[in-house]
């Protein structure tokens, strides 16, 4: 039973709950349907427990920045302060840039110049991320990438999955098999054979990345846990975001033009573009925004949880609820975009052509929580995109039929696999 004055939602089944409103392994037009009937806060239960959904920027803002210190997850944020220790250049994310760039020509002169994006992109954001918690980057087919690649892949589909739904609704079958159980321990495998590396050659107050910041407050399970959460944070989500992106440019021609000749104009004589070159141009950084707007890349963002009784848009949550987070609907709200609908870079550009940024673009979520990596994932979109973009023209190789723009839901969205072909630009 709801509790009083809780959010409203569909009657609610013994044990089950309401599991059976939603199709999981895509809930998120039933999620739709559930705030059209209910409005932008209303509760669901995923089994025994109950969930508030939260909805459209204003609930989300009184939410996530109002009243955060009441809607915190349980993780502790602390875990992660030591990734600030390692923060990286442009040069880094050039460097990766660069070995993109090389398996590109490398792999468009093998094969009559058509390539698929998936793996290569995953590659290019893992690797930044190896640079961060590895102190190492690796060649694209060196078995430690690779493993962390796929498994990535997996955890991130699996998780959000119909599997993960059941696991956090019926904590009594947690014992079983998970699906991505075998995923996780390839993952944590590695971690510790680079871990028990790093021990040998470490040299006290001198870290050299992530794993070496292990001090008294962290156990050597946590450490390996938190490495696998950042590689997997950091890697889906901007790859995920780079494939949406290079999914529209391909077929929307005249708009990955108009940044090329906004990107030949302000790299005019240099050799390499830079993240503050990102301030000269304008329409660049409203086409990046608008991939991601509608690449959604995390629709449901990471649940959180009242620490204490909060309320809510005129609701009584108590302590112990969990929250989850409907960026989709902020993201495509009507009334926050020009053209919600539509992939429009319009929709961050005002009539004097300048880039402004609406309230309602909030993919890496708001508050206190919000992504811990935004930052570098903002300098990877703009030094890769604008990299790529002022060497390679990218084609929808026309035998290929039209583009499926439907993702596959997961904790990340991910564009189905789809080809492109490369050209060098003059
Ligand atoms: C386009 C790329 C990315 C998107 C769209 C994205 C999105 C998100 C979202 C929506 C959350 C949940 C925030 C919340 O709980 O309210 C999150 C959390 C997080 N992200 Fe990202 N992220 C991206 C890239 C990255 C990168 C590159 C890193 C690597 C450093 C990263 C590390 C994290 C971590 C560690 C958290 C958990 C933070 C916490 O709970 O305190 N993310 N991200």
């Amino acid at each position: 039973r709801r509790p009083k004055n809780f959010p409203p939602g569909p009657p609610v089944l013994p044990i089950l709950g309401n599991i059976l409103h939603l199709n999981l392994k895509n809930p998120l037009e039933d999620f739709e349907k559930l705030r059209k009937s209910y409005g932008n806060v209303y509760s669901l239960f995923l089994g025994p427990r109950p969930s508030v959904v939260i909805n459209g920027v204003k609930a989300m803002k009184e939410a996530m920045i109002q009243a955060p210190q009441s809607i915190l997850s349980g993780v502790l944020r602390s875990t992660y302060a030591e990734v600030g220790t390692f923060p990286l250049t442009d040069c880094d994310v050039l460097c990766s840039c660069t070995m993109l760039f090389c398996a590109i020509v490398s792999n468009i002169s093998f094969t009559g110049k058509t390539l698929t994006p998936q793996i290569m992109f995953h590659n290019v954001a893992s690797n930044i991320m190896c640079q961060v918690v590895f102190g190492t980057r690796y060649e694209y087919d060196d078995e430690f990438i690779t493993t962390i690649v796929q498994s990535a892949i997996e955890i991130t589909k699996a998780a959000n999955g119909p599997w993960t739904t059941l696991y956090s609704s019926f904590p009594w079958i947690r014992k079983l098999p998970l699906p991505f159980n075998k995923s996780f321990k390839r993952c944590s495998d590695l971690v510790l054979q680079s871990l028990n590396e790093h021990k040998k050659t470490r040299v006290p107050g001198e870290p050299r990345d992530f794993l070496d910041s292990e001090d008294s407050t962290f156990s050597e399970d946590k450490l390996i846990f938190t490495a696998i959460d950042l590689m997997i944070a950091g890697t889906d989500t901007t790859s995920n975001t780079l494939l949406t992106a290079f999914l529209y440019l391909i077929n929307h021609p005249h708009i990955q033009e108009r940044c090329q000749q906004e990107i030949d104009r302000v790299l005019e004589g240099k050799d390499q573009v830079c993240f503050d070159d990102r301030h000269q141009m304008p329409y660049v950084q409203a086409v990046i925004h608008e991939v991601q707007r509608i690449a959604n890349t995390v629709p449901l963002s990471v649940f959180h949880c009242t620490t204490k009784d909060t309320e809510l848009a005129g609701y009584s949550i108590p302590k112990g609820t969990r929250i989850i987070q409907n960026l989709t609907t902020v993201l495509k709200e009507e009334g926050q975009w020009k053209y919600p609908h539509e992939f429009n870079p319009g929709n961050f550009l005002n009539d004097q052509g300048e880039f402004v940024k609406p309230d309602a673009f909030m993919p890496f979520s708001a508050g206190p929580r919000v992504c811990l990596g935004e930052g570098l994932a903002r300098m990877e979109l703009f030094l890769i995109m604008v990299t790529l973009l002022r060497k390679f023209k990218f084609i929808w190789p026309e035998d290929t039929g039209e583009p499926d723009y439907t993702p596959v839901f997961g904790i990340t969205m991910t564009p189905k696999p789809y080809p492109m072909k490369v050209q060098h630009r003059l």
